[in-house]
């Protein structure tokens, strides 16, 4: 019923229903009594037909399921033995009472067999035909004794019955011809409860193999997703995971960057290569040249360890830790070892912008009216951030063009915050105990209270003083070296604007009007009375958009007796006077 035929061993009968083999678990209606079939350990197939002498155990060799018979053999090589008990048996018993099968007739011949039992030979029982003698069976008549005579009709094997003859059975109920021609398989109807058999389609019920190739493919269909899916989530993972490290590197790289990185005396030497390269000395000590270990170039500033208390350099670390622009340098570290003081600032291959201050008939230096526009500009940004971005506004004190430095690209980068000074955003006034700053470029409220209040205007001044500089070619300093008595206002720019300066002139070219512009701005942001300097934010806005027209000189201080400064003593390029407390 399984819709499949089993067999004992390869070369064993199809097994199907009427027939079964024992003990094998079938549905109702796929078993019917007398049918069922053993297979032996060597692999033969078995059918125990019963008789009134005992189950008669015999060799299946074929079945035809379309004749509804079986070719039978015995496996003891004994046939005639036990034809003789099925024979007896088939007419002593009723049909209900025996086995379903017959002994198959299909002659119209009658013949008679007599059944000797020859007691001395491995197959007592012997079949000779009745009109044979003895002697003609080649058996020893002293040996052997007649045990019946049987007259039998149509009988097959029609003669005689040898060891190596076959015994044909047939069965006619159940009936299950209709169904093996129409190549169905056949089962009992209404579950076994009658006879009566019904056909069913081979196929109704998926064979193992039909399972088996569906399932397969379909579950290892499913398996080959499983693992690919695995495998992208595993990729991910890791692809996820290495992103994140990188961000995280990346991350604490920029930090490290961001944070200045504190450096022993032993670093430093090793990144300054033993100090070979100097690149300048200023006020506070000598600048050196230096790699770090990942090629990044660096300015070495090594602070003169005899000097002050430490303080300039706690300010400037302080100060410069927290600013990023482009405008301003970046302190990358800082060493405090011992005796020992540093700042580590990237390098800047241009050196200050003081290199840059000259007149502009020196084809090798003068950068251009253009340029140096663009400098100013950059300069003014990075004084914008310090008053304004950071948490707190940070002073600088001593904007000149020598802590002005120049990258690859001339972009301008402040540095040098050793007199810088952080106070919150809305503080107005400040308190310095020491005026502070660069000859020349010092504000007048820091040389004197007089002037009023020390603010982020000072920085304005000097920046202010920084553009008259850079238009006058150095004419403020070199002046100021001369006559002492004009240290804090360049009275040439005024002859600049009434065309009585001769170096530079203003004759309205493209180039003209920005020399013009940076003048008049300068003037503005010298203004003595710091009220009437402008913030760095309408400075960068007259930087960047003031037109020709609108372009209004401020009245000349000296002239208008607003200010006369006195002698002032200047020895040092950086002053350190007490400041006039009010
Ligand atoms: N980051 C840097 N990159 C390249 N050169 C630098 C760097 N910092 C300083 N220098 C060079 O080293 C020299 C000395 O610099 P430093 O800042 O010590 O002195 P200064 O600004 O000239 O004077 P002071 O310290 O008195 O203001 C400068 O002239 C400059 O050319």
């Amino acid at each position: 019923c399984s819709g499949k035929d089993s067999r004992c061993g390869r070369d064993g009968p199809a097994i199907r229903f009427p027939f079964r083999l024992k003990d094998s678990e079938t549905e109702n209606g796929c078993s019917y009594t007398g049918f069922d079939l053993t297979c032996s350990d060597k692999r033969i197939t078995l059918i125990e037909l019963p008789s009134h002498s005992g189950p008669v155990i015999l060799q299946v060799i074929s079945i035809d399921y379309l004749g509804q018979s079986l070719t039978l053999s015995d496996p003891e090589n004994c046939l005639p033995g036990q034809f003789l008990k099925l024979f007896r048996s088939q007419i002593s018993l009723s049909q209900s009472q025996t086995s379903p099968f017959l002994l198959y007739e299909n002659s119209q011949a009658t013949y008679n067999f007599t059944f000797l039992h020859c007691s001395s030979l491995s197959c007592p029982v012997h079949a000779v035909g009745s009109s044979d003698t003895l002697l003609d069976s080649g058996l020893d008549p002293t040996l052997c004794t007649k045990t019946l005579d049987i007259v039998s009709s149509r009988m097959y094997p029609p003669t005689r019955l040898n060891y190596e003859d076959y015994l044909y059975l047939t069965w006619s109920k159940p009936n299950c011809i209709k169904c093996e021609r129409e190549g169905k398989m056949c089962k009992l109807k209404n579950n076994g409860t009658e006879d009566e058999t019904e056909c069913f389609d081979r196929h109704h019920k998926p064979t193992k193999k039909i399972i088996l190739y569906v399932t397969v493919p379909f579950v290892g269909l499913i398996l080959v997703t499983l693992i690919l899916a695995t495998c992208l989530r595993v990729y991910n993972y890791f692809k996820t995971k290495g992103e994140d490290e990188t961000r995280i590197e990346k991350f604490l790289e920029e930090y490290r960057a961001l944070n200045p990185a504190r450096f022993s005396y032993a670093d430093i030497k090793r990144v300054t290569n033993n100090f070979r390269e100097k690149l300048g000395e200023g006020a506070h000590g000598a600048v050196f040249k230096g790699k770090l270990s990942n090629e990044i170039l660096v300015a070495v500033k090594m602070l003169n360890n005899t000097e002050g208390d430490g303080k300039e350099f706690i300010n400037e670390v302080k100060a410069m830790g927290k600013v990023h622009h482009i405008n301003v340098v970046r302190l990358l570290g800082f060493c405090a070892d011992g005796c020992y003081r540093a700042l580590v600032y990237n390098f800047f291959s241009n050196g200050s912008l003081q290199k840059f201050i000259t007149r502009p008939d020196d084809k090798d230096r003068f950068l251009g009216w253009e340029k140096l526009h663009q400098i100013a500009i950059g300069v003014a940004k990075g004084i914008e951030y310090l008053h304004m971005s950071c948490d707190q506004q940070i002073l600088h004190f001593d904007i000149n063009p020598h802590n002005v430095l120049l990258d690859d690209k001339l972009l301008p980068k402040i540095t040098d915050f050793g007199l810088a000074k952080l106070c919150s955003k809305d503080q107005s006034v400040v308190s310095v105990t020491a005026a502070r700053g660069t000859l020349g470029y010092i504000a007048p409220e820091v040389f004197s209270r007089n002037f009023g209040n020390i603010s982020y205007k000072a920085d304005i001044y000097s920046y202010g003083m920084l553009l008259l500089e850079m238009i006058g070619g150095r004419k403020n300093i070199s002046q100021l070296s001369e006559e002492n008595s004009q240290v804090l206002y360049p009275e040439w720019i005024h002859n600049l604007f009434e065309g009585k300066d001769m170096q530079v002139k203003i004759e309205g070219e493209e180039n003209d009007i920005i020399l013009k512009k940076l003048a008049i701005i300068g003037l503005w942001c010298i203004q003595w009375h710091a009220i009437n300097r402008p913030s760095i934010k309408v400075v960068l806005r007259m930087l960047e958009t003031l037109e020709e027209e609108n372009m209004v000189v401020p009245p000349n201080p000296i002239n208008s007796n607003t200010f006369k400064v006195g002698e002032i003593p200047i020895k040092h390029s950086t002053l350190e006077l007490e400041s006039i407390h009010e």
